[in-house]
């Protein structure tokens, strides 16, 4: 349990509460794509409503590097918010973030409304996690709820520097949740305990394979990371990707893999293309066999049969990362099949959040899992073992 303080510690009858989501939604043409986010962070911002606090939301959007771009507008969110909700979440639409128009909104709020603030990276301060902005931030509110699990992992004004000039900031029930499932998943597994990482590089997830090697019984290995490893091996990998400086690396983490007992399932076949295109020539050979001029673009069939039953007898499946290019139909058969062997299991099933998590609610498994973080960045970091500052800033029990 995460021995923090929550919004079930605080009262909030009468209060001004800047709650801190993570509402980095992704946007075509202003429309939101993806409102996971948005509904996973509805039970903290209900709470406080029915609680009568005057609720003031805050969240970063894509990357507008101190600038304020109309495109990255939290305008959209604030109008689905409402929808969802059932009232109304005033747009506090201020190219300050916490300017006058911030603060005329903030001022008129009555017991048990809502408001929105605008993106706080408009601000150039905010991912320095500068003074002067946190201030500002920390001035609007008497009492500061951080909920942006997916966001832990920066330590940024509205998450961190905030936290520094409040008497009060507790985490939401969305941070709680994500702390729960993931930690319980990694520190106190029912065994056996499998954990599936993909993706593109090895390099990005050094830490993870390090850090799980020491807690799970099988580490699975799938897409774009795998070709190193072959590599290292003495493999042919064609032109797959690969990252020479991690051959050694690969090397050590079988031997780590093999002196603490834990089995790791590396692809025995691929299909591979030659072309980076849905559309190139197709082959499936074995693992280590990639001809020339090939790259290998999904595990083939061979694999996702071991990878999925290595799946079948475990109480518990933490992944992370796609097993192939899945956005390439004809390179997501391997990313669909440990989808569905993930759905079909009774094991407790973790997807650690981004295009993992995007692949298991395209394909309609999102009901069918334990967990599925709303963190990316966030959510692998944790796997990593690393304290996360947003998680660390809020008061302890
Ligand atoms: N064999 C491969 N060759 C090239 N790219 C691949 C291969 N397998 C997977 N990928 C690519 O890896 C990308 C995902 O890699 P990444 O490491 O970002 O995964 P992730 O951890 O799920 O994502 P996030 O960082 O959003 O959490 C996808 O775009 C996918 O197409
Ligand atoms: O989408 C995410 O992972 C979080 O919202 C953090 O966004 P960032 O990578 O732009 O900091």
């Amino acid at each position: 349990m995460l021995n923090k303080k929550s919004v079930d510690d605080i009262n909030v009858k009468g209060k001004k509460v800047l709650v801190r989501c993570d509402f980095n939604v992704p946007l075509q043409e202003g429309k939101i794509t993806d409102e996971n986010r948005l509904v996973a962070a509805l039970p903290t911002i209900k709470k406080l409503i029915a609680d009568g606090g005057k609720v003031i939301l805050c969240s970063h959007l894509g990357k507008p590097k101190g600038e304020a771009k109309p495109e990255l507008s939290l305008a959209p969110v604030a109008k689905r918010l409402s929808e969802l909700l059932g009232q109304e979440v005033t747009f506090a639409a201020d190219p300050e973030v916490v300017g006058p128009n911030a603060k005329a909104a903030v001022d008129a709020m009555k017991d048990g409304e809502v408001v929105l603030l605008e993106n706080t990276r408009y601000r150039a301060e905010e991912t320095k996690n500068g003074e002067a902005f946190s201030k500002e931030l920390a001035s609007l509110c008497d009492v500061f709820v951080n909920d942006a699990f997916g966001t832990a992992h920066r330590a940024h004004c509205s998450n961190v520097g905030v936290t520094q000039f409040v008497d009060t900031a507790v985490v939401g029930y969305l941070m709680q949740k994500e702390i729960d499932f993931l930690g319980n998943a990694v520190n106190n597994p029912e065994r056996p305990f499998v954990a599936i990482l993909g993706g593109a590089k090895v390099s990005s997830k050094i830490s993870v394979i390090n850090n799980l090697l020491d807690k799970v019984d099988t580490l699975i290995i799938g897409g774009g990371m795998a070709y190193t490893f072959s590599k290292a091996a003495g493999g042919n990998i064609g032109i797959s990707l690969c990252e020479d400086d991690y051959l050694q690396y690969a090397l050590d983490m079988q031997k780590k893999a093999k002196e603490k007992g834990v089995k790791l399932l590396l692809p025995v076949d691929h299909r591979i293309g030659d072309a980076f295109s849905n559309d190139c020539n197709i082959q499936i050979v074995k693992s280590g066999e990639i001809p020339e001029g090939w790259e290998g673009m999904d595990i083939g069939p061979e694999t996702e049969k071991l990878f999925c039953d290595a799946v079948k007898d475990a109480k518990t499946v933490v992944w992370n990362g796609p097993m192939g290019c899945f956005e390439m139909p004809n390179f997501a058969h391997g990313t669909a099949a440990v989808a569905k062997a993930l759905a079909e299991t009774d094991a407790t099933t973790i997807i650690g959040g981004g295009d993992s998590a995007a692949a298991v609610n395209i394909l309609g498994y999102g009901d069918k899992m334990t967990h599925i973080s709303t963190g990316g960045g966030a959510s692998l970091e944790f796997l990593e073992g690393k304290e996360l500052p947003g998680v660390a800033a809020a008061n302890d029990k």
